[in-house]
């Protein structure tokens, strides 16, 4: 049984409002501040390197994402990882299309190797990241979440990481425990940047509660609330867009806990 249930997780980032720095990506930046707001928490988006590192001193955790890369940006990435390591915050990675670019791929090794509190990807960045060949399309994924299983134990095994892979139905696991997710909707993939806005709330999960792993888990099954919510009533992508936004920010905590499908 979970220590600290989904509804656990929903209930401490409301009461603690966290202080979220996401180094998100250009097409991410809004999308992600406002998920992290309408659920109760406080992003900032701060990557330059000539502050990153003193910002990461005084928030509840970090978050990185490769989306939109340039030598500057990993600059500011790398100085807040290392300040994230003096001052003891728990990070989030997200390898978005990792496997696209060598610059890309050498990039991503490198933060890899630093030891990511959490992992997130869609099921191709997995089981790339873990030495598999996927079909991945840039950052749209084109594998089953089923066929990253094996390579998300693999890699939080050997980076001490807890990983989670994103899709139709999501997986977490620290290598020993795992976790299955279900809800959201087919119109996730559809909007831009929902899979980096939940890298970004993941930090808001394990700035609030002291598990990686429950708070993990406990993010992915408030997304997957909501997901579903906003898709019983959006007429496409624009629609579900906003009405995802104001499905967070209703949410009760004693709804969230469904989307929990298999737990050991
Ligand atoms: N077909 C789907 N049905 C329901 N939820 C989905 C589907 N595809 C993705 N999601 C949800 O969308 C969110 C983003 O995941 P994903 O699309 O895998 O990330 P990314 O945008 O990084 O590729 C997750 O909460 C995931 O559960
Ligand atoms: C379209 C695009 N291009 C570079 S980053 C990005 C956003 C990707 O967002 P997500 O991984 O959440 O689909
Ligand atoms: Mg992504």
């Amino acid at each position: 049984m979970m220590t600290t249930t989904p509804g656990d997780v929903l209930k401490a980032i409301r009461a603690q409002s966290p202080l979220v720095q996401c180094i998100t990506n250009y097409v991410a930046m809004n999308v992600s501040a406002n998920v992290l707001l309408a659920t109760g928490a406080s992003p900032a988006m701060v990557h330059a390197s000539e502050e990153s590192g003193d910002f990461t001193a005084v928030v509840g955790a970090l978050t990185i994402n490769i989306g939109t890369l340039s030598p500057s940006w990993v600059e500011g990435m790398t100085t807040a990882i290392n300040a994230a390591h003096t001052h003891s915050k728990p990070w989030v990675f997200d390898p978005v299309a990792h496997f696209a670019t060598p610059y890309r791929s050498g990039v991503a090794r490198d933060i890899l190797s630093l030891e990511p509190t959490v992992i997130r990807g869609n099921a191709s960045e997995i089981l790339a990241l873990s030495g598999r060949s996927g079909s991945g399309k840039g950052v749209d994924a084109g594998d089953a979440v089923a066929a990253a299983k094996d390579g998300a134990r693999e890699l939080a095994v050997r980076y001490k990481s807890i990983v989670a892979v994103t899709g139709e139905q999501d997986f977490v696991t620290d290598g020993t425990r795992a976790a299955h997710i279900e809800g959201g909707s087919p119109f996730m993939p559809q909007v831009t940047a929902l899979g980096c806005a939940l890298t970004c709330l993941t930090g808001a999960g394990i700035a609030a509660v002291e598990d990686p792993f429950d708070a993990t888990v406990g993010v992915l099954a408030i997304y997957g609330a909501a997901g579903r919510e906003a898709g019983k009533t959006a007429d496409g992508p624009g629609s579900f867009a906003w009405k995802f936004l104001d499905a967070l920010n209703a949410l009760a905590p004693e709804d969230v806990s469904a989307e929990l499908v298999g737990y050991r």
